[in-house]
């Protein structure tokens, strides 16, 4: 079954607890997006953050690293109770070494490529990750447009995954509502993330029906 990972990039800061206690029941993951004004022109949390949400919630928190050097912070978020910890391929010149980094910790390794990366960027390391994440839109911000180009990365990772019998999660970030969410399940998406379209929704259990009913 298809996973609904909502994004707290869109959620109310000074009342996250709650929060993420409004999307508990229906979430698989709490996607957790981290930003650091250079590798995307937005600041958002650190690993501080992380920890004290770590308490609130027993689902796994799937970390979202758009920074530059993530290997510098990677043993930091892992530490504050992350599950998955993915990298983005753009800002990983040793990418090998940081995902080995990531699962040294019993930490989940996932790998991100952004619009314009193919997925060719990344198919050394398929074998080595849990989790590959395409981008369908620029990082950065929540509520952008979904990126249609992007879906037929969505198809090749799918059909490697089903030749080569690789163990990744295919997760997709970015626009993703009801109206996109059947696009992208039917091209071998496995995790969805949402962020406006479920935290700018005052009924969030509504909000994740609606995805999950546009392609069940
Ligand atoms: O990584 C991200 C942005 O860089 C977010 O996870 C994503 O944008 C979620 O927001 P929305 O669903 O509103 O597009
Ligand atoms: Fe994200």
């Amino acid at each position: 079954m298809t996973k609904v990972a909502p994004s707290i990039l869109s959620a109310n800061f000074a009342t996250l607890k709650d929060e993420i206690k409004s999307v508990e029941v229906q979430a698989d993951y709490i996607h957790v997006d981290v930003m650091d004004g250079h590798f995307v022109p937005n600041i958002t949390i650190g690993p501080m953050i992380v920890e004290a949400i770590r308490p609130v919630t027993e689902l796994p928190l799937d970390v979202h690293l758009m920074i530059e050097n993530p290997d510098q912070y990677i043993d930091a978020f892992a530490e504050a109770g992350a599950d998955i910890i993915s990298v983005h391929e753009e800002a990983c010149p040793h990418l090998h070494r940081v995902i080995q980094q990531i699962r040294q910790h019993d930490v989940k390794p996932g790998v991100v490529i952004n619009p314009a990366t193919p997925v060719s960027a990344i198919e050394p390391i398929l074998q080595e990750v849990d989790l590959v994440l395409v981008m369908t839109v620029n990082p950065g911000f929540g509520g952008q447009s979904f990126i249609d180009s992007t879906v037929g990365k969505i198809e090749d990772l799918a059909k490697l995954k089903a030749d080569y019998g690789f163990d990744y999660e295919i997760e997709v970030d970015g626009g993703v509502k009801p109206e996109t969410a059947k696009t992208c399940v039917e091209a071998g998406a496995d995790v969805l993330v949402a962020g406006s379209a479920v935290f700018k929704q005052d009924d969030r259990q509504a909000a994740i029906e609606a995805i999950r009913s546009s392609y069940e």
